[in-house]
Parts: C-alpha cells; sequence; structure tokens
C-alpha cells in the first residue's frame, strides 16, 4: 500500500470540520433522508417547545426533567450527526488534496501539421498531443504514438514510474500525470469534467453517494420499526387515561426515542460511508458503495493466470528443437517472429537470442506483413517478402495452422511441450510454413503466497475460477500449485464471458479482474470488475472498481473489506435492536409505577426513581452512537468463515451482547443519576 494514501483514521482538523458540521446537519431538510434521526427531531423540537412555552402546555412543574429531557434528546440527534460527518472527512480530505492536481496544464495540440499550445480545458475527446519530459500530461487519453515513463504518484501515491506505451495493454495515461522521461503522442479521450481525476473526486468526496439496495432494504426495516412503536406510543395515551394514569408527553417521546433503533439509524449512513473509504485507502476506486457490497456477497471469482496469480512477466528462457531441427534454426525463426511484437513475451524472445549468441537478418523484417498476437488466434509473427510465413504461439493453435498448410507434426513435439507445461511453464510452438522447428519455454511462476489466500476464499465459502489462454496442462499444474478450485485452459475472452453467465444463472455473484480492451464485456458483465490502473481505457470504463497499484489479486482483499461493510452493518443492526429491549424494561415500569405500584414488579432493574430511569435510558441511547463510532469507522474484526457460522457468531456476540450491554449501563447511568433526582 502506498504512504501517501494511508492516512492516520483521525486528526484534529477532522473532528472539528465533523463538530461544526453536526450542527449543519441539524438542517430537517437534510435529517429528513434519515427517518429514524429525523423522528428524533421533531421529538426534539416538541420538547423544547414545552420548555420555551411552559404555560401553555401546563407543563411547569416538569420543567427541569423538560429541560434535561430535550437536552438529552438534542444531544442524540448531534452525535448522529456527528458520526456521519467524520466518516465524510476523510474523503473531503483526499478530494482537496486530488483537485490540488487539477490545475489547469498548457496542452501541446496537434493542429494539421503544427503544434499549438492550448489549455487542457480546451481539450476534446480525439484531440491528439504531444507531451515531453518534464510536462504534465493535459487529460485522460491513450498513448498513440512513443514510449514515456510517467510519474503518477499524483493519483496512485506510488513514486515509482510507470511505462507508457503505444499498442497494447499499456497505453493508457491519465490526466494529472508527469512524463519523467521520453516524448509520446496522446489521443484525448475523456471531455472536460469526465476524466477520471473528476470522477475519482467525486467518488471520494461522496457527492454521487447513492443509497445502495442494501441500505434501502435496511432503511425500509427501520423506517417500519419506527411507525409501528410511534403507534404503539401514540395508543398508549388513552390506554393509560383509562387506567387514570396520565402520561406526560416529553415521557413519551422519550419512550419513542429508546425504542426506535435509533443506534443503527445513526450509524448507519457512517459504515456505508467508511467501508467505501477503506476500499480507497487501499488504494482502489470504486464507482459505487453497490459495488463495494457486491464484492461482499461474491460466490465466485474469475481469474485469470498470468499476472493474477503467476507474476506475468513471462520470459523466455530456452529454445527446444523438435525433429531433427537445430537449437539455432529455433531461435532464429523465433526471433524473427518476434521482431515487430511488442508484447513482453515477445520482446523475451529477442533478449534470449541475443543472450544466446545467434544472429540473424533483421531486414527481413522490412516490407513484411506484421502479424500481430491476438488472444483469439494465440498466434504471433511475420509474413515475410519472401513468401516465409513465420508463426509462435500457443502449441495447439500452431498445429492446427500446420496442419492445414499440409505440414507434418514432429513425433517428439508433445513429449517437450508436456514437460514444459508439467513444470508450469508456457510452451510456444515455432513454424515456418507447414514446419515446425521447436520451442519457446516461457518461464512464470506463482506468486508466493496464494495457495493461503485461496484457503481464506474457500472458508469463506467462494469458488475460484482460473481461466487461462495457456494449455490444459501449464493451466492444470498452476491450478494444482495455486490451489484453485477450478480452471478453464485455451480459453478465449469470450469463454470468460460464457463462465460469467452461467455462474450468474446459477443465481451467483461473480468476481474478475482484467486489464485488456479485450477484458472489458467480461469486466462489465461480472458484478464486481475490478481494472487495472495501467489497464486500458476501455477496460477501465466497463469495470466497476479500479486498482491504481494494478495488482490483480487484490480482488482478494477487495471482497474481503465487502464482507466487513455487510456484517458490520448487521452486527449494529442486531445490537441496536437487541439495546431496545432493556430500554423497554427500564421506561415502561417507571412510567406507570406511580400510578400502579404493582408495576414496581417489572422494575427488575431496581432503578433509582421513575424520572432518573427514563433519564438514564435517554441518555445511554445517546451515548452507545458515539461509543460504537470507532467500530462503524473501523469495521468489525473478521477472520474467513462460512456465512452461516459467522451469522450465527455474531447473533451471539452482538445480539446477546445488544441485550446485557443496557442493562449494565443504564443501571450504571441510574446510580449516578439518582444522585441529582
Ligand atoms: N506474444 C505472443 N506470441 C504468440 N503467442 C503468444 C504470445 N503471448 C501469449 N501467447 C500464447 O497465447 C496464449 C494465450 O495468451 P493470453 O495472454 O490470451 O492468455 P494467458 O496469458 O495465457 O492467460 P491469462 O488469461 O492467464 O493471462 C498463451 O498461453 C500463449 O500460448
Ligand atoms: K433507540
Ligand atoms: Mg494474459
Amino acid at each position: 500500500m502506498s504512504t501517501v494514501q494511508k492516512k492516520k483514521l483521525l486528526s484534529g482538523p477532522m473532528i472539528r470540520n465533523a463538530v461544526k458540521d453536526s450542527f449543519v446537519k441539524l438542517n430537517p431538510v437534510t435529517l429528513m433522508k434519515n427517518p429514524v434521526m429525523f423522528v428524533v427531531e421533531v421529538g426534539t423540537f416538541i420538547v423544547l417547545m414545552m420548555v420555551l412555552l411552559p404555560g401553555y402546555f401546563h407543563a411547569s412543574e416538569a420543567l427541569g426533567f423538560n429541560i434535561t429531557v430535550f437536552v438529552i434528546l438534542l444531544v442524540t440527534v448531534l452525535f448522529a450527526n456527528f458520526a456521519e460527518a467524520l466518516a465524510e472527512g476523510r474523503g473531503k480530505a483526499q478530494a482537496d488534496s486530488l483537485k490540488k492536481t487539477k490545475q489547469d496544464i498548457s496542452a501541446n495540440k496537434v493542429t494539421g501539421g503544427s503544434i499549438k499550445i492550448v489549455a487542457s480545458s480546451e481539450l476534446r475527446k480525439g484531440d491528439i498531443v504531444v507531451v515531453s519530459q518534464g510536462e504534465l500530461i493535459p487529460g485522460d487519453g491513450e498513448v498513440i504514438e512513443g514510449l514515456a515513463s510517467v510519474d503518477e504518484s499524483a493519483i496512485t501515491g506510488e513514486s515509482a514510474p510507470v511505462i507508457k506505451e503505444a499498442g497494447g495493454d499499456f497505453n493508457s495515461v491519465t490526466g494529472g500525470t508527469r512524463v519523467v522521461s521520453d516524448e509520446i503522442k496522446v489521443r484525448i479521450t475523456s471531455d472536460p469534467g469526465e476524466s477520471f481525476l473528476d470522477r475519482m473526486i467525486s467518488l471520494v468526496e461522496g457527492a454521487k453517494r447513492q443509497k445502495t439496495p442494501n441500505e434501502i432494504a435496511l432503511n425500509t426495516l427501520l423506517i417500519s420499526l419506527t411507525i409501528i412503536f410511534m403507534i404503539v406510543v401514540v395508543t398508549l395515551r388513552p390506554i393509560a387515561g383509562y387506567l387514570d394514569v396520565d402520561l406526560e408527553i416529553p415521557v413519551l417521546i422519550a419512550l419513542l426515542v429508546c425504542l426506535i433503533p435509533t443506534t443503527i439509524g445513526g450509524l448507519l449512513s457512517a459504515i456505508g460511508i467508511a467501508g467505501m473509504d477503506r476500499v480507497t485507502q487501499f488504494n482502489v476506486l470504486a464507482m459505487s458503495g453497490k459495488a463495494v457490497e457486491a464484492a461482499g456477497d461474491i460466490n465466485t471469482m474469475i481469474l485469470d493466470k498470468t499476472g493474477t496469480i503467476t507474476f506475468g512477466n513471462r520470459m523466455a528462457s530456452e529454445f527446444v528443437p523438435v525433429g531433427k531441427e537445430t537449437e539455432e534454426d529455433v531461435a532464429i525463426w523465433a526471433a524473427l517472429s518476434s521482431l515487430k511484437d511488442e508484447t513482453p513475451e515477445g520482446r523475451s524472445v529477442i533478449e534470449l537470442v541475443k543472450k544466446l549468441g545467434y544472429s540473424y537478418d533483421a531486414g527481413l523484417a522490412s516490407g513484411a506483413e506484421f502479424i500481430e498476437f491476438r488472444a483469439e488466434t494465440r498466434m504471433s509473427g511475420m509474413d515475410l517478402p519472401d513468401g516465409h510465413k513465420v508463426r509462435k504461439g500457443a502449441v495447439d493453435s500452431v498445429k492446427r495452422w500446420v496442419a492445414s498448410q499440409g505440414g507434418i507434426i514432429p513425433d517428439n513435439l508433445d513429449q517437450h511441450s508436456n514437460s514444459i507445461a508439467g513444470k508450469g511453464g508456457t510452451p510456444l510452438a515455432v513454424a515456418v510454413g507447414n514446419r515446425i522447428y521447436g520451442l519457446i519455454y516461457l518461464k512464470d511462476t506463482v506468486k508466493p503466497g496464494m495457495k493461503e489466500r485461496f484457503e481464506e476464499l474457500r472458508k469463506m465459502g467462494i469458488k475460484t475460477i482460473m481461466c487461462t489462454g495457456d494449455n490444459p496442462l501449464t493451466a492444470a499444474t498452476i491450478a494444482a500449485e495455486a490451489g484453485v478450485d477450478g480452471f478453464i485452459a485455451e480459453s478465449t475472452p469470450e469463454n470468460k464471458i460464457e463462465v460469467i453467465r452461467s455462474e450468474q444463472k446459477e443465481g451467483k455473484l461473480v468476481a474478475m479482474t482484467g486489464d485488456g480492451t479485450n477484458d472489458a464485456p467480461a469486466l462489465a458483465k461480472a458484478d464486481v470488475g475490478l481494472a487495472m490502473n495501467s489497464g486500458t481505457a476501455a477496460a477501465k470504463e466497463a469495470a466497476n472498481m479500479v486498482d491504481l497499484d494494478s495488482d490483480p489479486s487484490k480482488i482478494i482483499e477487495v471482497v474481503a473489506i465487502g464482507k466487513q461493510l455487510l456484517m458490520t452493518r448487521g452486527a449494529l443492526t442486531t445490537f441496536s435492536i437487541a439495546n431496545d429491549i432493556a430500554k423497554y424494561f427500564a421506561i415502561i415500569p417507571a412510567m406507570f409505577t406511580l400510578a400502579i405500584p404493582e408495576m414496581e414488579v417489572l422494575n427488575i432493574m431496581g432503578l433509582g426513581s421513575p424520572s432518573s430511569a427514563i433519564i438514564s435510558a435517554l441518555i445511554f441511547n445517546a451515548i452507545i452512537i458515539p461509543l460504537l463510532i470507532p467500530l462503524a469507522m473501523r469495521g468489525v474484526s473478521y477472520k474467513p468463515m462460512s456465512s452461516t457460522r459467522l451469522l450465527r457468531r455474531n447473533i451471539f456476540v452482538y445480539g446477546f451482547g445488544g441485550v446485557v450491554v443496557p442493562f449494565l449501563g443504564i443501571k450504571l447511568i441510574d446510580m449516578v443519576v439518582s444522585l441529582w433526582i
């Protein structure tokens, strides 16, 4: 994780701002979005009226009590506002630092044959700009010419520059980042106001924060409970009147506030914001809270092999001749097939040929037709002007290509390719026309710790499927070594979409990572699509999350954060509702004891006096909110285990705890309060 983004949980100015915001948020128009707290605010207002106009309400006798109730109710609303303001504070601080990055930059726009200097705000989609060493890239775009190293620390917090180059999956650049060497020509891909930085700012600022479906469902439950308790409390007065018990309005309001789920009502929005924020602190940008929550419910995870499970710097390490061919011939034809292959694999072939000291005629490439590597064909190469067609690629693809030209497959080809695949390497066959010369051994290694992480995922009940374009044997070797649940070999980008679709048909939620343009449809189809920041604009556009550090295995942590968010919300809801039971037993006997002495048997807590019981329950109801803010922000602690076990554990801890804690808390507060009342 980067150091720039990793901030202290809280700072002095953040707390000061949050305190200020708590008062601003008292505005009933904004508070209306939180129905539970809005009811508390209305109650606060009614009690305030009784305090201000005691004569009118015949409430002069109870003035002291009413003032106390008013203050506690007001503080309850302020505490809830404070929780939300505090959660929002960190995003705001981050947005401010991003805004500093977003200054107006001057751009060298290519118009006709000449270069004109314009402001970055004038750039539109499709414009071409030149960016040289030391200059800031004026907008999001794709490199169409050249190669440069780019410092993206303004956005990713990562200080090591990254290479951006035309063609391939590393061509996308972000406005506001700086070219530290060389020069590139960039085609702008976003209009003003719609850039990645703009999106990022509005995301962390929470400007576009919308309630997620889960939050809406929970809110509906909270509103229903509130309405039910309002009916109960309102009907209590005539019933009590029938029994000749006069229930004061402030007492009824206190009862209502204690019974409605104020704890979760006060913390709900903070929990959601803090969950998004945890993802952001992790250098992953989630486009919506919904995406983060979906991550928490994932059943199936699709991972690609190269670069996610393995390091992905697949390097040519050996040339293996087959039939009667020689190593030198394999090397030379491999080099010719790679002269214009700009993939890391292609470049590593040229390196190895140089290292082994073989020479070839690079001039042959002039006038040749370059056959670019594509995931669909799984081959790359060159059609030379002299008629030679040179190819390298996945063994089955090359075999088919050779056979289609009437060639014969050497006997020992499979044996050699299987031996490479059996070691987890990728064999690439090298052929010219209908003749197979041999194999290139591409070496790759499984990242350390993968097995443990997949084990964790399994404990969470998540199935992992590795989808790779590689051959079945390599795939099987890597799959076994990494410990994934299943794998699909020789898969095309379409296959990934099919896997996602078939899992979704079974009602499962699917997550996947990707970086290439050909991953874009699958990223869009998946419930959680995590694109790499280094990837193409299309992939980032399609995904609902972007990893600024471009580490595909981060999807595992994102799922954990999502689960933690859902669990925190569930745990605090359980706690909040369980809590109200104790308050019920504190207040109901207190309300009736004066008129019906027999009710004293219900005073199981042995509270001092009716007034002190009500005040104590109200105080507990208020201070539980700030006491739980750290838990809401940090999230409940989380160990990978199945959802059913988790649910059972949480219901026990937070349900049982939710019943017991307030009994103790209210009793303690009552002991103190009784000294005054
Ligand atoms: N530059 C290249 N030239 C020729 N063939 C290649 C080249 N790069 C990869 N291949 C072959 O094409 C296959 C598919 O490549 P692709 O990048 O689509 O999938 P992959 O990297 O093996 O799998 P993953 O989905 O795990 O990244 C590879 O397994 C390899 O056999
Ligand atoms: K309550
Ligand atoms: Mg790949």
